[in-house]
């Protein structure tokens, strides 16, 4: 099935990705619900578990459909076959995942393709060049989910406008710490626990996406 050309948001506003451990199985669509309800704009699905494909398939499939319920855009970590398998809008690769053109190769034109750059910016051009949808920097702050992530510096997010090309920030960041790095030009905020590890989901999940409000 190829992915879906659906008419997808603008790749700007709060993008949570999910965490086996904050999020597990029976909570996890409640917690996307509730992390949606709050104006999160995009879902990643990031599950770092590579055995158990029928619950993954299972996880993904129902994320999707709750994702477009809400008109909201939904991408699968890692895995290009998983993102074909559930239709999701996506795939976001790393430098330990199937590269950007194999990924293009799999799921077509019209899908949302968001490439890690870490603190580099030649990463981010080169992807560009080979046509990444998004290109995601990070660690901005200490990150509990990733604490081994390398430290960018929010200088970076300045220097990649250049690139005009969505730019998307992750790491450590909560509503607290966001404002300077959607000043310094990130499009997308990307978070996991300020959102998923919060006593109130939906009101965490609207904290980070009014940062984004228009007007
Ligand atoms: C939006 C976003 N940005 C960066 C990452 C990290 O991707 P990667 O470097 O492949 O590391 P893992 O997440 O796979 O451990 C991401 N997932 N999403
Ligand atoms: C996947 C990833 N890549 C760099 S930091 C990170 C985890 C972000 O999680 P948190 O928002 O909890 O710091
Ligand atoms: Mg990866």
């Amino acid at each position: 099935m190829p992915v879906t050309n659906r008419s997808v948001p603008p790749l700007r506003g709060l993008y949570v990705v999910t965490d086996a451990a904050l999020t597990p199985g029976p909570r996890l669509v409640e917690a996307v619900e509730q992390a949606l309800a709050g104006g999160a704009r995009w879902v990643q699905y990031r599950d770092k578990a590579a055995h158990d494909n029928a619950r993954r398939l299972d996880e993904t499939r129902a994320l999707r459909a709750v994702c477009l319920a809400h008109g909201a855009g939904f991408i699968v970590n890692d895995d290009t076959e998983l993102a074909l398998a559930c239709g999701a809008d996506g795939v976001h690769v790393g430098a330990d995942d199937a590269p950007l053109a194999q990924a293009r190769e799999r799921l077509g034109p019209h899908a949302i393709i968001g490439v890690s750059c870490y603190n580099r910016l030649e990463l981010a051009r080169a992807a560009v060049a080979d046509g990444a949808d998004y290109v995601a920097f990070g660690s901005f702050y200490p990150s509990t989910t990733k604490p081994e992530a390398v430290a960018a510096d929010p200088d970076l997010l300045r220097a990649a406008r250049t690139l005009e090309r969505p730019l998307c920030a992750i790491g450590g960041i909560t509503a607290d710490n966001a404002p300077p790095l959607v000043a310094a030009g990130a499009d997308l905020i990307a978070v996991v626990s300020a959102v998923f590890a919060a006593a109130d989901v939906c009101a965490a999940s609207q904290r980070l996406a009014g940062l984004f409000a228009e007007g």
